[in-house]
Protein backbone atom coordinates (compact mmCIF):
# COMPACT_ATOMS: atom_id res chain seq x y z
CA UNK A 1 0.00 0.00 0.00
CA UNK A 2 1.43 3.48 -0.61
CA UNK A 3 0.59 6.57 1.70
CA UNK A 4 0.16 9.73 -0.13
CA UNK A 5 2.26 12.27 1.64
CA UNK A 6 1.20 15.79 0.71
CA UNK A 7 3.60 17.70 -1.65
CA UNK A 8 5.38 20.87 -0.20
CA UNK A 9 3.72 23.73 -1.55
CA UNK A 10 5.70 25.93 -4.07
CA UNK A 11 4.75 29.12 -2.32
CA UNK A 12 3.13 28.97 1.01
CA UNK A 13 2.22 32.86 2.52
CA UNK A 14 1.07 33.35 5.97
CA UNK A 15 -0.18 35.84 7.53
CA UNK A 16 1.39 38.72 5.32
CA UNK A 17 0.59 42.13 6.42
CA UNK A 18 2.12 44.95 4.54
CA UNK A 19 1.69 48.55 5.49
CA UNK A 20 2.29 52.07 3.34
CA UNK A 21 3.29 54.29 5.99
CA UNK A 22 -0.05 54.29 8.13
CA UNK A 23 -2.59 52.79 5.44
CA UNK A 24 -2.80 49.35 5.67
CA UNK A 25 -2.62 47.03 2.24
CA UNK A 26 -2.37 43.83 3.23
CA UNK A 27 -3.92 42.33 6.19
CA UNK A 28 -3.20 38.72 7.97
CA UNK A 29 -3.32 36.65 4.60
CA UNK A 30 -2.04 33.15 4.05
CA UNK A 31 -2.77 30.81 1.24
CA UNK A 32 -0.65 27.89 -0.22
CA UNK A 33 0.32 27.04 -3.98
CA UNK A 34 0.97 23.86 -4.74
CA UNK A 35 3.85 22.63 -6.77
CA UNK A 36 2.74 22.95 -10.53
CA UNK A 37 -0.40 24.68 -10.34
CA UNK A 38 -1.91 28.04 -10.96
CA UNK A 39 -3.86 30.39 -8.20
CA UNK A 40 -5.66 32.85 -9.61
CA UNK A 41 -5.73 36.40 -7.43
CA UNK A 42 -8.79 38.12 -8.27
CA UNK A 43 -10.22 41.45 -6.49
CA UNK A 44 -11.37 44.50 -6.99
CA UNK A 45 -9.39 47.74 -7.76
CA UNK A 46 -6.81 48.52 -4.72
CA UNK A 47 -8.00 45.21 -3.02
CA UNK A 48 -4.42 44.52 -2.33
CA UNK A 49 -3.14 42.29 -5.21
CA UNK A 50 -0.14 44.29 -6.77
CA UNK A 51 0.66 44.51 -3.37
CA UNK A 52 0.34 40.97 -2.39
CA UNK A 53 2.64 39.93 -5.87
CA UNK A 54 5.51 42.78 -4.15
CA UNK A 55 5.57 41.22 -1.12
CA UNK A 56 6.21 37.67 -2.26
CA UNK A 57 8.97 39.24 -4.73
CA UNK A 58 10.41 41.42 -1.70
CA UNK A 59 9.69 44.72 -3.39
CA UNK A 60 7.52 45.96 -0.08
CA UNK A 61 8.62 45.21 3.63
CA UNK A 62 6.29 42.91 5.28
CA UNK A 63 5.29 44.65 8.80
CA UNK A 64 3.59 41.01 9.70
CA UNK A 65 4.39 37.22 7.98
CA UNK A 66 6.46 34.91 6.36
CA UNK A 67 7.04 33.31 2.66
CA UNK A 68 8.34 30.11 2.07
CA UNK A 69 9.09 28.85 -1.26
CA UNK A 70 9.56 25.32 -1.82
CA UNK A 71 9.79 25.06 1.81
CA UNK A 72 12.56 27.78 2.29
CA UNK A 73 12.16 31.30 4.35
CA UNK A 74 12.34 33.72 2.16
CA UNK A 75 11.14 36.44 4.33
CA UNK A 76 12.65 39.91 3.99
CA UNK A 77 15.01 38.49 1.13
CA UNK A 78 16.12 40.93 -1.47
CA UNK A 79 14.20 40.70 -5.06
CA UNK A 80 17.72 39.42 -6.86
CA UNK A 81 17.62 37.03 -4.68
CA UNK A 82 14.26 35.90 -4.89
CA UNK A 83 14.54 35.69 -8.45
CA UNK A 84 17.60 33.77 -8.33
CA UNK A 85 15.39 30.79 -7.22
CA UNK A 86 13.32 30.82 -10.33
CA UNK A 87 10.86 33.35 -9.04
CA UNK A 88 9.93 35.94 -12.14
CA UNK A 89 7.48 38.52 -11.84
CA UNK A 90 6.19 40.43 -14.40
CA UNK A 91 4.39 43.13 -14.29
CA UNK A 92 1.71 44.78 -16.82
CA UNK A 93 4.66 47.62 -16.67
CA UNK A 94 6.88 46.77 -19.90
CA UNK A 95 10.52 45.21 -19.02
CA UNK A 96 12.31 45.87 -22.08
CA UNK A 97 15.13 47.24 -23.77
CA UNK A 98 13.97 49.58 -26.36
CA UNK A 99 17.29 50.35 -28.32
CA UNK A 100 17.55 47.07 -29.29
CA UNK A 101 16.14 44.60 -31.44
CA UNK A 102 13.46 41.93 -30.35
CA UNK A 103 16.17 39.31 -31.17
CA UNK A 104 18.29 40.52 -28.82
CA UNK A 105 15.95 41.68 -26.00
CA UNK A 106 15.77 37.96 -26.06
CA UNK A 107 19.14 37.04 -26.26
CA UNK A 108 20.29 39.73 -23.23
CA UNK A 109 17.11 37.60 -21.14
CA UNK A 110 18.77 34.53 -21.65
CA UNK A 111 22.15 35.11 -21.41
CA UNK A 112 23.49 34.16 -18.04
CA UNK A 113 20.77 31.15 -17.60
CA UNK A 114 20.97 29.50 -20.89
CA UNK A 115 23.97 27.73 -22.12
CA UNK A 116 25.04 29.15 -25.67
CA UNK A 117 24.67 26.31 -27.80
CA UNK A 118 20.64 25.90 -25.82
CA UNK A 119 19.81 29.72 -27.22
CA UNK A 120 18.64 29.26 -30.65
CA UNK A 121 16.24 26.75 -29.20
CA UNK A 122 14.49 28.99 -26.86
CA UNK A 123 14.73 31.72 -29.21
CA UNK A 124 12.66 29.77 -31.80
CA UNK A 125 10.75 28.22 -29.02
CA UNK A 126 9.78 32.07 -27.70
CA UNK A 127 8.76 32.66 -31.19
CA UNK A 128 6.37 29.75 -31.46
CA UNK A 129 5.17 30.72 -28.59
CA UNK A 130 4.72 34.75 -29.63
CA UNK A 131 4.53 34.74 -33.38
CA UNK A 132 3.92 38.17 -33.75
CA UNK A 133 7.38 38.90 -32.06
CA UNK A 134 8.50 36.43 -34.43
CA UNK A 135 7.80 38.43 -37.59
CA UNK A 136 9.50 41.07 -36.11
CA UNK A 137 12.72 39.67 -34.96
CA UNK A 138 14.69 43.15 -36.43
CA UNK A 139 12.84 45.43 -35.20
CA UNK A 140 13.89 47.67 -32.58
CA UNK A 141 11.56 46.92 -29.41
CA UNK A 142 11.18 50.36 -28.68
CA UNK A 143 9.33 50.99 -32.02
CA UNK A 144 6.37 48.08 -31.13
CA UNK A 145 3.37 49.01 -30.67
CA UNK A 146 2.20 48.91 -26.93
CA UNK A 147 0.65 45.26 -27.03
CA UNK A 148 3.77 43.96 -28.48
CA UNK A 149 5.89 45.28 -25.82
CA UNK A 150 4.02 43.62 -23.66
CA UNK A 151 4.62 40.54 -25.59
CA UNK A 152 8.33 40.89 -25.85
CA UNK A 153 8.38 41.65 -22.10
CA UNK A 154 6.23 38.21 -21.38
CA UNK A 155 8.62 36.53 -23.62
CA UNK A 156 11.49 37.62 -22.08
CA UNK A 157 10.27 36.31 -18.71
CA UNK A 158 9.58 33.36 -19.71
CA UNK A 159 12.92 32.63 -21.75
CA UNK A 160 14.58 30.87 -18.79
CA UNK A 161 11.55 28.97 -17.79
CA UNK A 162 10.71 30.12 -14.13
CA UNK A 163 9.92 28.11 -10.85
CA UNK A 164 7.36 30.41 -10.30
CA UNK A 165 6.24 32.94 -12.21
CA UNK A 166 4.07 35.55 -10.91
CA UNK A 167 1.81 37.53 -13.95
CA UNK A 168 0.35 40.80 -12.71
CA UNK A 169 -2.77 41.85 -14.95
CA UNK A 170 -0.35 41.10 -18.05
CA UNK A 171 -3.94 41.29 -20.33
CA UNK A 172 -4.19 45.02 -19.19
CA UNK A 173 -4.63 47.11 -22.05
CA UNK A 174 -4.26 43.92 -25.14
CA UNK A 175 -6.49 43.41 -27.62
CA UNK A 176 -8.46 40.41 -27.51
CA UNK A 177 -5.93 38.46 -29.80
CA UNK A 178 -3.01 39.19 -27.55
CA UNK A 179 -4.66 38.43 -24.31
CA UNK A 180 -5.45 34.69 -25.68
CA UNK A 181 -1.47 34.38 -26.30
CA UNK A 182 -0.49 35.93 -22.77
CA UNK A 183 -2.95 32.72 -21.50
CA UNK A 184 -2.01 30.15 -24.00
CA UNK A 185 2.15 31.33 -23.20
CA UNK A 186 1.05 31.11 -19.30
CA UNK A 187 -0.64 27.59 -20.03
CA UNK A 188 2.18 26.26 -21.65
CA UNK A 189 4.73 27.11 -19.06
CA UNK A 190 2.42 25.48 -16.64
CA UNK A 191 2.63 22.38 -18.63
CA UNK A 192 6.24 22.49 -18.43
CA UNK A 193 6.14 22.35 -14.67
CA UNK A 194 6.22 25.66 -13.27
CA UNK A 195 3.68 27.31 -10.73
CA UNK A 196 2.30 30.26 -11.57
CA UNK A 197 0.52 33.05 -9.54
CA UNK A 198 -1.76 35.21 -12.26
CA UNK A 199 -3.31 38.41 -10.88
CA UNK A 200 -6.26 39.46 -13.20
CA UNK A 201 -9.00 41.55 -13.97
CA UNK A 202 -9.77 39.07 -16.65
CA UNK A 203 -11.58 37.03 -13.84
CA UNK A 204 -13.08 34.35 -16.91
CA UNK A 205 -9.74 33.49 -18.57
CA UNK A 206 -7.87 33.21 -15.19
CA UNK A 207 -10.28 31.17 -13.65
CA UNK A 208 -10.40 28.91 -16.70
CA UNK A 209 -6.50 28.10 -15.89
CA UNK A 210 -6.51 28.33 -12.71
CA UNK A 211 -7.10 25.57 -10.43
CA UNK A 212 -7.17 27.66 -7.12
CA UNK A 213 -8.54 31.19 -6.55
CA UNK A 214 -7.97 33.23 -3.96
CA UNK A 215 -10.37 36.43 -3.58
CA UNK A 216 -9.14 39.69 -1.87
CA UNK A 217 -11.25 42.07 -0.65
CA UNK A 218 -9.85 45.77 1.04
CA UNK A 219 -6.74 43.83 2.07
CA UNK A 220 -7.68 40.72 3.93
CA UNK A 221 -8.36 37.19 2.16
CA UNK A 222 -11.72 37.42 1.60
CA UNK A 223 -12.45 33.76 0.04
CA UNK A 224 -10.11 31.14 -1.09
CA UNK A 225 -11.03 27.61 -2.84
CA UNK A 226 -11.49 25.86 -5.91
CA UNK A 227 -11.50 27.94 -9.13
CA UNK A 228 -14.36 26.16 -11.04
CA UNK A 229 -16.71 27.48 -7.58
CA UNK A 230 -14.58 30.77 -7.48
CA UNK A 231 -16.90 32.36 -10.00
CA UNK A 232 -20.31 31.92 -7.88
CA UNK A 233 -18.33 33.90 -4.89
CA UNK A 234 -17.10 36.92 -6.50
CA UNK A 235 -20.23 39.24 -6.93
CA UNK A 236 -20.05 38.95 -3.12
CA UNK A 237 -16.53 40.12 -2.66
CA UNK A 238 -16.33 42.51 -5.20
CA UNK A 239 -18.89 44.34 -3.54
CA UNK A 240 -16.97 47.30 -1.71
N1 LIG B 1 3.23 52.94 -2.86
C1 LIG B 1 2.06 53.07 -2.24
N2 LIG B 1 1.89 54.02 -1.28
C2 LIG B 1 0.71 54.16 -0.63
N3 LIG B 1 -0.37 53.38 -0.86
C3 LIG B 1 -0.25 52.43 -1.80
C4 LIG B 1 0.95 52.23 -2.54
N4 LIG B 1 0.75 51.21 -3.42
C5 LIG B 1 -0.53 50.80 -3.24
N5 LIG B 1 -1.13 51.53 -2.27
C6 LIG B 1 -2.52 51.36 -1.78
O1 LIG B 1 -2.64 50.04 -1.28
C7 LIG B 1 -3.92 49.48 -1.63
C8 LIG B 1 -3.72 48.19 -2.45
O2 LIG B 1 -3.16 48.54 -3.70
P1 LIG B 1 -2.78 47.44 -4.81
O3 LIG B 1 -2.09 48.15 -5.92
O4 LIG B 1 -2.11 46.31 -4.16
O5 LIG B 1 -4.25 46.99 -5.27
P2 LIG B 1 -4.68 46.09 -6.51
O6 LIG B 1 -5.64 45.07 -5.96
O7 LIG B 1 -3.51 45.59 -7.23
O8 LIG B 1 -5.50 47.16 -7.35
P3 LIG B 1 -5.66 47.34 -8.96
O9 LIG B 1 -6.51 46.19 -9.43
O10 LIG B 1 -6.41 48.65 -9.03
O11 LIG B 1 -4.29 47.40 -9.54
C9 LIG B 1 -4.65 50.57 -2.41
O12 LIG B 1 -5.51 51.23 -1.51
C10 LIG B 1 -3.54 51.50 -2.88
O13 LIG B 1 -4.00 52.83 -2.99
Amino acid sequence: MTTAIAARPALSVSRLTVNYGLARALSDVSFDVAQGSCVAVLGANGAGKTTLARAITGLVPLREGKVLLDGQDITGWATHRIARLGVTHVPAERMILPGLSVLDNLRAAMRWAVPRNGRAAAIERAFERFPVLGSRAKQLAGTLSGGEQQMLSLARALAVPPKLVIADELSHGLAPMLVASVFEALAQIRAQGSTVVIIEQFVGAALELADEAVILRRGELAWSGPASVAGDQLAANYLE
